[in-house]
Order: C-alpha cells, then structure tokens, then sequence
C-alpha cells in the first residue's frame, strides 16, 4: 500500500484506518505490488542532478535576475494600474488589487508591507514606469522612510530596463509579480516534482530579462558562452524530467481507473479553502491549512469515504491568481490537467472576498478549456460563516470548512455525481452466507449494507455499491 500511496502522493489517513469498516481491497494491494516497481524507476528519474559548480553558477544567474529573498524584508508596495483606456481592468479595483499584493507580499517568511501606494497610469512602457511627477513623488515617499529594504512593484513582469533605472535611483532591491511569487514557491515546494516544477517556472524570467538585457546594449554585450549554455542544458533536463512526470502521471491515472477509485479534484483561486474543505471530508489530520497565497503546490491525493462508505480520493491543487504571465504557471500545468481528469470536479470559491466575482470568472476561464464534455462540476460558495448575507445560483451549494455549514449536503451531492459520473448505483443481491458469491461481493464491491434473509437465515441480501460492468462480472462468476 505504502507504494500506492506514493505514487499517487495519497496520505496515510489514520482516522480512516481506525474505522472498522474501512476495508482495503485485495485488488488494491494487488495494484500495489504491480506499482512499486514502477515507482522506484521514476523516482530516479525525477531526480535532477547537477554538478556543484554548475548549481553555483545557476545561484549566482539566478539571483542577479530573480533577486534573493534574504532574511526578510521591510517592503514598499507600488500598485499600478491602468486609468482608463482598452487595458483599464473592469472587474475588479485598484484597492482590491492592492489587498492581493499585500497578501503575497506577507506570504513570504518575515516580509512586511510597511507603507504603499497607487500609481494610476496610462501604460506600463514607460523607460522608469512613472512620468516624471510621479516618479519625484514615490522616490520622496521611499527616502523619508529609513525602515524600507525593498520595493515591490506589483505589475507581472517589469522590463529589465525599468527594474535597473528604479534600482539605480532608489538604491534598493526591486520586485515584480512574477519574481515575488517564484519566491513563494520556492519557499512552498515540499515534494521533488513541485520543486522541478518551480525550477522550471523561473527559467522563462531570467532568459527574458537576458534578452532584454542583450536588446538594451544593440546586441553588444556578449553573454557568457559558460552562463547560457548552463541555463540550456539546465532547461533540456528539466523538461525530460517533466515529460516523465507526465508520462507518469498518465500511467497512475490509468492505474485508478482500473483499480475503480473514484476521484474528485478540488479547484479554485488561492486561499479559498481547497486543503481545508479536503481536510473537512477527508478527515485527515495531517493536512494543515494556512492563510497564505500559493500554500499548496503539490497535488496530493487524500482517501476519504462518501455517506455510502464508497471510498474516494480527493485532489488537493494549486491555486490560481489573476495576473501573471502564463510562463509561471506553465509547468503546473501538467499535474493541474491531470486532477482535471477526475471523476467530478469542485470548484471552491471565498464567497466573503470582495474579489469573488473576479476570482471566480478567472478560474472558470483557466477550467473552462480544460473540461471534457458532461464532466460534472459542483460550485461550492465557501467561508459563508463570515458574512451574514448573501446571493448564490441555485445550483451552487454554500458552506463554511470553519463551523461546517452544508458539509452534509455537500457530502450527498458528491455521492450523487460520483454515482453519475463512474455509473455506480446500489443493487440488492441475496447470496448465502459464507459463500463463494459473498466473498467475491466483498472483494469486488462496496457492500453497504447486510441483512438476514428472514425466510432462510442461510442466506444474506447484500446491499452493494457496485458499476453495471461489475455486476455483470458477477453474473458470470456465477455461472462458472
Ligand atoms: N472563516 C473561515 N476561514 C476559512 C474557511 N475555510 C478556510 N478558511 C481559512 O482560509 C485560509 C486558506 O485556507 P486553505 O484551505 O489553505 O486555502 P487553499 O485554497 O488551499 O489555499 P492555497 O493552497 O494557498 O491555494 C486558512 O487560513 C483557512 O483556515 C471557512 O469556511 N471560514
Ligand atoms: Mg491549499
């Protein structure tokens, strides 16, 4: 089982274990032994090696470009944003813009917003960003106060040009969207195949920023052969060992289809609740919530049983954030696109964020063009214990992972599509007891439910969870 597990990044969940009527079928310990051997393989392929002279000199590229996080820092957030014009952002506001970036901001270990501002603009092309009143003004703001170590300016990507001129006047250390939230995975990335992922998500900014560099000086400045060449061969590995996660991924895919665990993968914008509503079904302990953006990078996998006793796996995914450029997210993609197979989708959102609507909108695009034809998705209106009123579709269902509002009804909706979407129903079959047929049923069903057959106690009806398909397998292992 331990194998099992491993593969699909599925937690031991001791509360579920502890359960008597928690049963682990043969056949999924036979699927086990099958796996292990597979599994020992691609964990060596996972690995990414790299000489220590080539891991300093990608240290020494990467922090010239990306910027190090150091021990903390005392931040000056600048939030620009577009006035008006074909690019003015219509469905959100510059406040709310500004929460999100104080939330990543202080997503970092021991970094703090310490003063901020706005920055209305007509583009974001400018040589120094800001026209020249502008510019006097944040500059001023910055030199008054003596604590700022860091300006964060939280645009997706800044030209390399304009990260240079606002370093060169202020003296300090300038970050962007993209380099702020590189920072945070780094820092989150717990297992090797979220950490490839971020290693890869970096590499697109530092080639951008050296080409930029290259344009800057007419082509003169001539980059060390040495220093490409790494980052090349860095990027080629990285991408082999992507494929293979890939490549895995589809074969443990396959792998629980044949083995019949039914699957539900959780979705939504960062922070609205995924790990905790997984931790509320799931009923396993060692997942930890935490208030910060970008918490969860790795998509695990977390057994949990439905009313019926049917036993599950919920996916737990990386969130989504508005405006970043879609090199960061790339490599997540993979491990997104595969959850996104699942049998029925949640998709979670913080009905008491001021950005609801913008959040939601923006995961249903990124979702959208993901999704197979009839592939069920259930909208769940999270948080709904920290405001007093509000307004839902009816075909969305509100709850709170804090005082568990709706948790049971949420529970018999997903039974329900889980039985919809793999063709399980509950049949009733009379065997008798001690049989060959009862032993089978219990090791190729779900039984849910036994009773004595009060005309013949020889015989039991067994009430089981079960597809057509298995049925079927029954009636000819009957016959036999
Ligand atoms: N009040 C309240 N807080 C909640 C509720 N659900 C989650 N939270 C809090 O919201 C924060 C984020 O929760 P997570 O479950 O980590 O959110 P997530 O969607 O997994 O976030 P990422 O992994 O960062 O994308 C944590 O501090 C939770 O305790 C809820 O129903 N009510
Ligand atoms: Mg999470």
């Amino acid at each position: 089982m331990y194998a099992l597990r491993s593969l699909f990044h599925i937690r031991p969940n001791k509360t579920l274990l502890n359960k008597s009527l928690y049963v682990i079928h043969k056949k999924v310990q036979l699927a086990a032994c099958n796996v292990l051997c597979k599994f020992k393989h691609t964990t060596e392929l996972l690995e990414f090696i790299e000489s220590e002279e080539e891991d300093e000199l990608y240290k020494v590229i990467s922090n010239q470009y990306i910027g190090v996080i150091a021990g903390g820092h005392k931040v000056f957030l600048l939030q620009p944003y577009i006035k008006w014009g074909k690019d003015k952002k219509r469905n959100t506001t510059s406040e709310l813009q500004m929460a999100e970036s104080v939330a990543l901001v202080e997503s970092l270990p021991y970094w703090n917003v310490i003063d901020k501002a706005f920055a209305p603009l007509l583009s974001f092309q400018k040589k120094k960003l800001l026209g020249s009143g502008g510019l006097d003004n944040f500059v001023k703001m910055i030199k008054q106060n003596r604590q700022i170590t860091a300006v964060f300016i939280s645009i997706n990507l800044l030209k390399h040009i304009q990260r240079i001129e606002l370093q060169n006047i202020l003296g300090l250390p300038i970050y962007d969207r993209y380099s702020i939230i590189i920072h945070i995975f780094r820092e989150h990335a717990k297992t090797p195949e979220a950490k490839l992922q971020v290693a890869l998500a970096e590499l697109p900014y530092i080639w951008k920023k050296m080409g930029e560099v290259y344009d800057q000086h007419s082509g003169q400045i001539n980059f060390d052969e040495n220093r490409k060449k790494l980052l090349r061969t860095r990027e080629s590995k990285l991408k082999k060992a992507l494929e293979k996660l890939k490549e895995n991924k589809k074969y443990s895919r396959n792998r629980r289809k044949k083995i019949g665990l039914p699957s539900i993968a959780v979705v939504g914008y960062t922070n609205a609740g995924k790990s905790s509503l997984i931790k509320v079904l799931s009923e396993d302990e060692s997942l930890k919530p935490r208030n910060q953006l970008f918490a969860t990078l790795d998509t695990i996998c977390y057994e949990g049983l439905l009313p019926c006793r049917q036993k599950v796996l919920y996916i737990d995914t990386i969130g989504f954030i508005q405006d970043v450029p879609e090199m960061l997210l790339a490599p997540f993609i993979v491990t997104l696109e595969d959850a996104m197979i699942s049998d029925v989708i949640v998709h979670i959102f913080d009905i008491s964020h001021p950005d609801m609507k913008a959040q939601f909108q923006h995961v249903e695009k990124v979702i959208k063009p993901m999704l197979k034809e009839h592939q069920s998705v259930i909208y769940v209106a999270n948080k709904c214990d920290l405001i007093q009123k509000f307004d839902i579709d009816e075909n969305m269902i509100a709850i709170s992972c804090k005082d568990l509002t709706g948790i049971d009804e949420l529970k018999l909706k997903l039974e329900k599509e889980i039985f919809k979407a793999t063709g399980r129903s509950v049949k009733r079959i009379r065997v008798k007891s001690g049989s060959l047929a009862s032993t089978w049923l219990h090791k190729w069903t779900t039984v849910i439910n036994l009773e004595p057959d009060t005309d013949d106690p020889q015989y039991m009806f067994f009430d089981v969870l079960a597809t057509d398909l298995t049925i079927n397998e029954f009636k000819r292992f009957l016959k036999q």
